[in-house]
């Protein structure tokens, strides 16, 4: 992990002021014609959906005030801006991850940012373990809620001060994933000829950057996960917490191990190698879902 200066001042910094949110919007309103209703969150390896773009207009993290960078494999660190079917998006190409050493403030910074650009719609996509024995890597999940673990043990990115500018201080969760966008979805994939390898299920976000042991899966199966992830999550209650619509998907890149006698090993390589397989796919119902919404 590069410990530049930079990086060092995101890791340390605790939490961040209104103003340092108005700062960023305010640069990037400055330096863009585009005024984005709907933000794309591109997970491991699905950068691709920036590709679908038109009218760009790009903008490396480093280049933008207060704004952290990604250090993964399969993220790049740039903010793109451009037309999708008629409409005017944002999309991260890189996110960010509490593993990474980043705190839930620092995770969660573009969701306020885009909030005050004046976005309505929050797309997040993620690359996941499939939990649930009736998925096959490179089915595509269609997110119907989420298990926050890291919120269990006190790790929620509104924990602190609440700023009402940006919403409550007890926000609903239960409403999290919007069922209209989840429908349209649908409706989206099964125009495409997608049908056999759609699902929907309970996404659970886990901190990482450890994949998880075997007794770890079967915990989380009997929770009523149907996949797992170290993201997303925080980036949800954030955008729910200031009033965004959220619709979410994760492309299952790999079978959880289950099993002692297997001789499987998750790894990033093979979660990096089925977003490939699948990236024309995934920007295919992007696309067909904006042109619904
Ligand atoms: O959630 P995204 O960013 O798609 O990435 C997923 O893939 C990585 C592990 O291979 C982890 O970062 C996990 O969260
Ligand atoms: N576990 C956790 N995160 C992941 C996985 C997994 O199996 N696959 C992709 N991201």
């Amino acid at each position: 992990m590069q410990v530049g200066k930079r990086t060092i001042s995101h890791l340390k910094r605790p939490s961040y002021t209104y103003e340092n949110y108005r700062e960023t919007a305010n640069w990037l309103l400055a330096h863009t014609q585009q005024r984005p209703k709907v933000a794309i969150i591109c997970g491991s390896g699905l950068g691709g959906l920036a590709d679908l773009l038109e009218n760009k207009t790009v903008f490396p993290y480093k280049d933008i005030p207060h704004f952290p960078h990604s250090t993964v494999e399969g993220h790049a660190s740039q903010l793109v801006f451009g037309d999708l079917q008629g409409k005017q998006c944002v999309c991260m190409q890189g996110r960010f991850h509490f593993y990474e050493g980043y705190n839930l403030a620092t995770v969660t910074y573009p969701v306020r940012v885009f909030f005050l650009l004046g976005v309505e719609t929050l797309i997040v996509t993620n690359a996941a373990g499939g939990l649930n024995p009736s998925f096959k890597v490179g089915d595509i999940m269609l997110i119907k809620d989420h298990i926050n673990m890291p919120g269990f043990a006190g790790q929620n990115p509104l924990c602190g001060p609440n700023d009402k500018r940006f919403g409550v201080r007890f926000p609903c969760m239960s409403d999290a994933y919007d069922k209209d966008l989840s429908r349209l979805a649908k409706e989206a994939a099964e125009e495409l000829g997608f049908s056999a390898f759609i699902q929907q299920g309970v996404y659970c976000m886990l901190a990482g950057p450890t994949f998880e042991t075997i007794a770890e899966c079967k915990v989380l199966k009997t929770l009523g996960a149907d996949a797992v992830g170290m993201s997303t999550a925080p980036e949800v209650v954030v955008a729910r917490h200031c009033g965004l619509r959220v619709f979410g998907l994760s492309l299952i890149t790999n079978e959880v191990v289950t099993d002692y006698e297997s001789q499987k090993k998750a790894n990033h390589e093979e979660v990096l190698e089925t977003t490939k397989m699948r990236t024309m796919d995934l920007q295919g119902l992007v696309s067909n879902l904006l042109a619904k919404m």
